[in-house]
């Protein structure tokens, strides 16, 4: 079930694709974007966005561990992060825009490790039985895209280490999502500059403010 704008007053994006797609790169313009027409944003991020979240984080991104410990951390962080950010931040009116949510689990440690989908679906129903982004901006560039410009910006994390195989699974597991829930996930064409970006993002959002 997508958000139900109804049950609470605030409003919840998060932002997806593959390492590299672009997608932090659009994080400050859509929180300044809201703020400019009045709203009240908190910009966070998944693993991470409390203080137990972000030092999940540092193992998620750090350590090797099994596959379902990976996945039961990132939901961990994911529950704190539900109890001390996104929840409070919506009843109060907020709106709250997220580095990832659980599509990445999906895409990831389900598309990307192969973790059998009904575990991940009874993760998700435990953590957010009742909430689902309003909106979810899914940041889509072929995998060489990505590749060209991690190599060119950063010392690359755990994830970003994986090869060509492992992001085209999540790619293409990001993808059936978008086709699994088109009211909630729109795919954003991630090759544009990001002038052209920010043209089609302002489009996005104007449709929910
Ligand atoms: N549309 C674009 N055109 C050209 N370069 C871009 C574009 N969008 C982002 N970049 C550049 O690509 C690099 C990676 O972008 P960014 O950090 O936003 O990716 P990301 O999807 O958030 O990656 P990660 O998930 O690993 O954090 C940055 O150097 C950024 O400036
Ligand atoms: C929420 C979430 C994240 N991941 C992975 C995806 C990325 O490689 C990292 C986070 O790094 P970013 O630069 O902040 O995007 O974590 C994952 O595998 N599963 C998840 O649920």
């Amino acid at each position: 079930m997508t958000q139900d704008s109804t049950a609470v007053p605030g409003k919840f994006i998060s932002f997806e694709g593959i390492d590299g797609a672009g997608k932090s790169t659009h994080i400050a313009f859509v929180a300044d974007l809201l703020r400019a027409r009045g709203k009240s944003v908190v910009s966070s991020r998944e693993p991470g966005g409390t203080a137990v979240g972000e030092k999940l984080r540092d193992m998620l991104l750090h350590e090797k561990m099994h596959l379902e410990t990976e996945a039961l951390l990132m939901f961990a962080s994911r529950r704190e992060h539900m109890a001390q950010v996104i929840e409070p931040a919506l009843a109060r009116g907020d709106w709250v825009i997220s580095d990832r949510f659980t599509d990445a689990s999906f895409a990831y440690q389900g598309g990307g490790r192969g973790l059998n989908r009904a575990k991940m679906e009874a993760l998700e129903q435990w953590v957010h039985p009742h909430l689902q982004p309003a909106l979810t901006l899914l940041f889509d560039v072929p995998l060489d895209v990505a590749r060209a410009r991690l190599d060119a910006t950063r010392t690359l994390d755990k994830f970003e280490q994986e090869k060509v195989d492992f992001f085209a699974a999540c790619r293409t597991e990001y993808l059936r999502r978008a086709a699994q829930f088109p009211e909630r996930i729109v795919v954003v064409d991630s090759t544009k500059s990001i002038e052209e970006t920010r043209a089609t993002l302002t489009g996005i959002l104007e449709k929910l403010l």
